[in-house]
């Protein structure tokens, strides 16, 4: 976070102390723009506390100390908790901010000298925002989400956390799959000023699409929306920095906000669903879905679904057709969706009579189908599934993944080594592209032994023992989208820039190196030439272990998928045996004779 003005606005004398009962020192606090620091004194010693990082505090009533009368054993009694005033605070342990490994509650206790000094400090650090601004939020807590320490993660992190921010809030339990739509579509937008996910990418897309399929969505659209991350993929919360809960709380408390593109997904005849995060079709969608059935496991559900699908991995075959990035055609204000729903420009391209739409739209180059293909609004398409920091989730595109790769060790490899360092495109597994929409048309594929009829054909055209013959190829797979299944059809993606508000941390959109926050370090310094060897050095220091990381994380996945399939098949052996089986059957002779 660059420090704008580090004047001093304010110089108090105190003592200082981490926690009310460890030693004080003798200190002057000076409050500064955007941190406030203390000096012990006597010493250079200085520490400093952005304010980004304060949730809370506890501090003496204003009203309380505005009272002139106090009678002398009410003096005795609280002078000292009248000069009291305990800030608390997320401290990062790590520098890199932006991915947080390990940050901790903190506080720190300033004894100041008189009253009217307290009086003072408190009225500047309102204006400052040194403290929290009061809001009202409301939590939709989701107990089944991940592994289920949604209830724990609210208890023992968000509530103390909420309780010293002086902030009003609220929480509500999903009880329902989808409960989250009806509670984001009926809340009372006079009564609460955001609203939080304890949950994963689920809830958070149901919360998005409960505000955006309200009839006052112009309204709800602007409503701050901010998620805790308790699911198991968090594939949001991590690309909006906000991957440990502790971190996502004070984002929530503090309430600073970015704007958020959203995606809008229409198929004919049915209602349109907005998205967030992602979508995908191919083999990483049908791994994401079927999951869920390993959803006990944890984050380490994706890998082991991920691993099965890429063993049995198939084509998907379909035409993909790509808008050219910010290209926007021109609606006119009597389209007759406008009014009820968000507008989108190229909403005829549904029309299954469109064969090929105009240009500027483009067929992307690519053969009869694809393996894999994936939209992204974010970084991250799961905790540890990383793609390119380069994507900004408010810049008005879309990238797009995709890849025609069929031999399962290609694509095994560089996804259990690189997932995690963003590099499957260098490994020319995937390609990407930019764009503003994408029209998709899930086909059959025709014979792959003829090569005259390879090509994609309409489902519908293909009957009888044609459809017999082509049977390997006709399941088009599942569209996938933040986590949710939506049917597998002829689907038009546009993307809405800036569309609704996210909570994300202070310093998340600051472009500087967030070292900057900690030891003051300026970019525009000039690195010496050994300066940068040093730098090279120890990023591919750096790079080296992540990638050895990355590839023990994921043996670790494939040993134990190679352990459990072992058990399976010792157990079939065993039940199979002759000497199983005569035990068996001399078991049941003796139980039921
Ligand atoms: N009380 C409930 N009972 C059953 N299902 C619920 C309940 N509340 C919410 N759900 C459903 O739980 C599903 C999973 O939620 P969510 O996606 O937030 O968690 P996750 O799948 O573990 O995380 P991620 O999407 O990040 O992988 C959602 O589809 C949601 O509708």
């Amino acid at each position: 976070m660059q420090l704008k003005d580090a004047k001093t606005l304010a110089e108090f004398e105190c003592s200082a102390s981490f926690t009310q009962h460890a030693k004080s020192y003798p200190a002057f606090l000076h409050l500064k723009a955007n941190e406030l620091t203390w000096t012990i004194r006597g010493t250079d010693i200085t520490s400093r506390l952005p304010y980004s990082c304060v949730y809370g505090y506890e501090a003496p009533d204003l009203e309380r100390l505005n009272a002139s009368q106090h009678d002398l054993e009410d003096l005795v009694k609280n002078t000292l908790n009248d000069r009291l005033v305990t800030l608390h605070f997320i401290e990062f342990t790590t520098q890199d901010l932006k991915s947080v490994a390990s940050p901790q509650k903190s506080e720190v206790c300033f004894l100041f000298q008189d009253r009217k000094d307290v009086k003072r400090f408190l009225t500047l650090a309102r204006e400052l925002q040194v403290l929290p601004k009061p809001r009202r939020l409301l939590l939709i807590v989701n107990p089944n989400g991940g592994v289920g320490l949604a209830k724990k993660t609210s208890d023992t992190v968000i509530k103390p956390m909420m309780r010293l921010s002086g902030l009003t809030f609220k929480e509500q339990y999903t009880e329902y799959g989808k409960h989250a739509v009806d509670i984001a579509h009926k809340v009372d937008l006079d009564q609460v000023d955001a609203l939080i996910v304890v949950s994963g990418d689920g809830v958070l897309h149901e919360v998005v699409n409960g505000l955006l399929t309200r009839p006052d969505w112009e309204r709800a659209r602007r409503l701050p929306v901010g998620i805790i991350p308790a699911g198991s993929g968090n594939a949001f919360a991590t690309s909006v920095g906000t991957k440990s809960p502790y971190v996502a709380t004070l984002a929530a408390i503090r309430g600073t906000t970015a704007k958020l593109d959203i995606f809008s997904l229409s198929q004919l005849d049915r209602p349109r669903i907005y998205s967030m995060l992602l979508f995908s079709w191919g083999m990483m969608a049908d791994a994401d879905i079927e999951s869920d059935k390993y959803r006990w496991l944890g984050p380490l559900r994706f890998d082991i679904a991920g691993v099965i699908r890429a063993i049995r991995l198939r084509r998907y075959p379909g035409k993909v057709y790509v808008l050219p990035p910010k290209h926007k055609r021109e609606i006119s204000s009597s389209s007759s969706e406008h009014g009820h729903a968000p507008v989108i420009s190229y909403g005829d391209l549904l029309q299954p009579s469109v064969q090929e739409p105009p240009k500027p739209w483009r067929l992307l180059p690519s053969m009869p189908y694809y393996t894999m293909l994936l939209l992204l609004n974010c970084s991250h398409a799961g905790e540890k599934i990383f793609f390119t920091n380069t994507i900004r989730f408010n810049d008005g595109i879309m990238r797009l993944w995709y890849s025609c790769e069929t031999r399962f060790w290609k694509i095994i490899l560089p996804f259990m080594v690189d997932q995690t360092n963003g590099k499957l495109i260098h490994r020319g597994l995937m390609q990407d592209t930019e764009c503003g929409g994408i029209l998709i048309v899930p086909g059959v594929e025709g014979d792959p032994e003829d090569p005259n009829s390879h090509e994609i054909k309409d489902p519908d055209s293909v009957t009888g023992q044609e459809a017999k013959r082509l049977d390997i190829h006709q399941a088009p797979g599942v569209f996938d989208v933040d986590g949710e299944v939506m049917p597998t059809a002829r689907l038009l993606i546009e993307i809405l820039p800036s569309f609704m508000e996210i909570l994300v941390p202070e310093w998340f959109h600051h472009e500087e190196d967030p070292l900057s926050l900690t030891d003051g370090r300026r970019k525009e310094e000039k690195e010496s030439p050994e300066a940068v060897v040093a730098r090279q050095k120890k990023e591919l220091v750096q790079e080296v272990a992540r990638t050895r990381q990355a590839l023990e994380n994921n043996v670790q996945s494939v040993v134990l998928l190679l352990l459990a399939m072992a058990a399976v098949v010792t157990a079939y052996a065993i039940f199979f045996s002759e000497p199983f089986q005569l035990w068996a059957g001399l078991a049941k002779r003796t139980l039921f004779k």
